[in-house]
């Protein structure tokens, strides 16, 4: 039995796993978070708070670029792809808006509280999702990227049942996974 030099052992144990890891998990997380707009929505809807909060998404996206460096994740690729999610999270938003408004027996009983009770969901999906976005550094550079996305993004609507709102959105909150 040969040992391997240090060198070469240490090549071994940190190098990029060879096949493609799944893009399921994230796509997973992103749906989650399209979902978690309904409550979102629904602790806006109805008072003054509006759907649009630049300072909130400052500090989101400030959060992401400082947690990626730490985390060995170019901030740029991070930050894009949160930006994508916070779209997304507003197109669910305007569509509940536009439903409730138009048919008031639909919107919401309940009025979660957006501070103590909804931002704090965001913030653990956020971990989550940087999480993935660095599991997936590799894949989302291959040219198999969008095929698989488009896959996962097929498995996950169908499992969670996602209508058409939700659906559109997810698609907008994905749509630059890939290519960093
Ligand atoms: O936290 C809010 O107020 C949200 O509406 C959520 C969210 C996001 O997706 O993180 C979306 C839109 C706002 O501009 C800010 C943040």
């Amino acid at each position: 039995m040969h040992s391997l030099p240090a060198a070469a052992a240490a090549v071994a144990i940190t190098a990029a796993p060879a096949h493609p890891v799944s893009l399921r998990p994230l796509t997973q997380v992103s749906a989650e978070r399209v979902l978690v707009a309904d409550k979102v929505a629904a602790a806006k809807f109805g008072t003054t708070l509006p759907i649009d909060d630049p300072a909130r998404e400052k500090q989101l996206l400030d959060t992401v670029a400082a947690k990626s460096a730490a985390l060995g994740i170019p901030p740029r690729t991070s930050v894009r792809i949160f930006r994508d999610q916070i779209e997304a999270n507003k197109v669910v938003q305007r569509g509940l808006f536009a439903r409730w408004t138009a048919h008031p027996d639909e919107a919401p009983k309940e009025r979660p509280d957006l501070q103590k009770e909804v931002r704090p969901i965001l913030d653990r999906i956020t971990d989550r999702l940087l999480a993935q976005i660095k599991a997936t550094q590799r894949t989302r550079g291959q040219a198999s990227c969008g095929p698989r996305l488009a896959v996962a993004y097929v498995k996950i609507s169908k499992r969670d049942q996602l209508d058409a709102l939700h659906g559109a959105a997810l698609l907008r909150g994905v749509s630059s996974v890939c290519g960093s």
